[in-house]
């Protein structure tokens, strides 16, 4: 049986997160709030939800992709984060890499939410790491095409 995300609307105007096809991974997340966002600007977007996450999950706040390719408008601070015990409104910063303004509308879907597993871990220090055969090379250092590449 599916585990059930709790929604509580905050606002008269605020509509449950829903899939646009059954299946999907995300459940896009619309707007109560009419705003302009101005070129090279961010805004505070509200969608008048608070949520009771399933234990040990999060969700994640993810841009749409027709808004990113159709008018450059995408999610600030992907993926943002909403931890299990947040009890507060869900809000989306967007920002407008366009270069002309953007007009949020109110019931607008600005962007989508995942929900995914949190691993629990337990933070230790040590001095010794496991070894590996990447080791310390990153950012580059398998190089930028093919691998075994030289
Ligand atoms: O796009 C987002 C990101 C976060 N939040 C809410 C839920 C999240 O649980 C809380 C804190 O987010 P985060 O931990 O990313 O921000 P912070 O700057 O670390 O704030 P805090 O000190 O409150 O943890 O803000 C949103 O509503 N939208
Ligand atoms: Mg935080």
């Amino acid at each position: 049986m599916d585990d059930v995300l709790k929604v509580k609307l905050l606002h008269p105007d605020a509509q449950l997160p829903q899939r646009a096809n059954p299946g999907d991974a995300g459940l896009d997340l619309y707007s109560i709030e009419e705003k302009n966002i101005a070129p090279g600007e961010a805004e505070l977007i509200r969608t008048g939800i608070a949520i009771e996450l399933p234990r040990r999950t999060e969700a994640q706040v993810r841009p749409r992709s027709g808004l990113a390719l159709k008018h450059r408008v995408t999610v600030l601070n992907s993926p943002g984060t909403i931890d299990e015990g947040y009890r507060g409104e869900i809000k989306v910063i967007l920002i407008n890499f366009g270069k002309t303004p953007f007009k949020v509308e109110k019931g607008m879907r600005i962007a989508q939410m995942i929900i995914a597993p949190v691993m629990s871990v337990t933070v230790s220090v040590t001095e010794q790491l496991a070894e590996s055969e990447r080791g310390e090379g990153g950012f580059g250092s398998t190089g930028i095409t093919k691998i075994n590449e030289k």
